[in-house]
């Protein structure tokens, strides 16, 4: 088993594990945000006809060469078209149909002239300057041309896809499923959020904030509710959560203390541990199992360290395990707004708030720090990572911090 390992290698250790992503059918509007998994290619040109751009006239550009502003060319008007009808007039010289916009040209056409261009009436049209043979004409295939990918595997379903996907006529289509995570808090200290506080208990927050955490990146959480310090309960649990979830989670009980049974109960679900304890503050003691092809993470049970080691390490895997495997946090230069003290024996991640202005980031730091302490990481943003032996900080220090609520594409 790896023990104390460096961030990277934990990283790398994750990102090298096989994942098997399952492929759901889904129908087009439910597909927002989900990765494509099929290559999407064109059976039909788009627009599949030549159209006009605008409201205006359709006539042979060859009648008009001669058109000038004191001299203007008379034709005479023999169809009006709108957008969704055709005309089975042919344009002869001296002739123009009166079109709109999106209607498909009519057959010896081969310019439009737009209406404010022109002088009309029911039966003719004057027109006043030459425009060359196919001037505003949009083409067929223009936007889309048959046999063209037009959306390659492995991109993510934003409006615009779900737009050119119905323009293709496809209500339903392939994508990666998202993943069921399911969360298990574990401690004797801890009640549910309706029930009583007694003396020495405390409210389970950390199954909460780690749903949230899962739903705001994509996966499907369950909440397995609380189990006590009691390696044979917590190991049923898993076992029977493991027949359905590809991700559990679990919080409290991965240190080293009497009651620290998760490494155990991960163990004895038949799982590998691929690692247990990052050189990092807070989440030092996080315990990172496979079975089969799930993943079973056992985090701290204090609540900034949970939520940091989930942004960390959870996080990268919620989205490989749904096809996204381009994304990575954003990370910024920023300046320090205020003064960072502490030299950190350990790597450390410190909560913070970042904005832009006048095109510069700052980052404000809060009072509280502690791993124990949920309230401060209100409205934080992002991370400031103090690599082990740096620091102390003052304010106006050039510093990089990690936007935990921006992903950037990458190669
Ligand atoms: N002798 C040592 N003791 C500790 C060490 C160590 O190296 N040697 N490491 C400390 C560090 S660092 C951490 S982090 C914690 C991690 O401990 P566990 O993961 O075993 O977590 P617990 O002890 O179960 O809980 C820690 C803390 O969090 C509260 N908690 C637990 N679950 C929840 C929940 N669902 N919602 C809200 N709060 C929760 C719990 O009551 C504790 O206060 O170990 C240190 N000890
Ligand atoms: O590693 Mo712990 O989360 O710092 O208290």
């Amino acid at each position: 088993m790896l023990i104390n390992i460096s961030i990277e290698d934990a990283n790398r250790i994750l990102a090298d594990e096989h994942i098997d992503i399952n492929i759901i059918e889904i129908s087009l509007l439910d597909s927002l945000d989900y990765v494509l998994a099929e290559d999407i290619k064109s059976n039909i040109n788009i627009p599949p006809f030549n159209r006009s751009p605008l409201d205006g006239y359709a006539y042979r550009s060859e009648d008009t060469i001669y058109a000038t502003e004191d001299s203007p060319i008379t034709l005479e008007v023999i169809d009006v078209i709108q957008a969704g009808y055709v005309s089975n007039k042919k344009i002869n010289n001296g002739q123009a149909i009166r079109i709109m916009t999106g209607a498909k040209i009519p057959e010896g056409a081969d310019v439009v002239m737009k209406y404010e261009d022109t002088k009309f009436t029911d039966k003719e049209v004057k027109i006043f300057n030459y425009l060359k043979p196919q001037s505003n004409i949009v083409k067929m295939g223009e936007d889309i041309k048959s046999g063209d990918i037009v959306l390659p595997k492995g991109i993510v379903i934003g409006p615009a896809e779900i737009g050119i996907l119905a323009s293709l006529g496809r209500s339903h289509i392939k994508v990666y499923d998202r993943p069921k995570v399911a969360i298990l808090a574990t401690g004797d200290e801890l009640v549910d959020i309706d029930e009583e506080l007694k003396e020495g208990k405390i409210r389970n927050s950390n199954s909460y904030t780690i749903a949230a955490q899962v739903k705001r990146w994509g996966g499907e959480p369950v909440l397995l509710g609380i189990c006590k310090d009691n390696i044979e309960e917590t190991t049923r649990v898993l076992k029977s959560s493991l027949k359905w979830a590809d991700v559990i989670i679990t919080t409290g009980g991965a240190s080293v203390g009497d009651a620290d049974i998760i490494k155990e109960a991960f163990q004895e679900t038949g799982g590998k541990i691929l690692f247990w304890k990052v050189k990092m503050k807070p989440g030092t003691p996080i315990v990172v199992a496979k079975y089969e092809n799930k993943f079973l993470f056992g985090l701290s049970g204090n609540p900034a360290a949970a939520y940091i080691t989930f942004e960390q390490f959870v996080r990268p895997t919620i989205l490989r395990l749904r096809g996204k495997t381009k994304y990575n946090l954003m990370e910024v230069d920023s300046l320090l707004e205020n003064n960072s003290n502490k030299i950190s024996s350990q790597n450390r991640y410190i909560r913070a708030f970042t904005y832009k202005k006048d095109g510069k980031y700052y980052t404000k730091l809060p009072n509280k720090h502690s791993s124990g302490v949920l309230s401060s990481l209100s409205e934080k943003n992002s991370l400031f990572f103090v690599a082990s032996g740096m620091g102390p900080y003052k304010k106006g220090d050039k510093i990089k911090v990690q936007l935990i609520n921006y992903l950037e594409v990458g190669e």
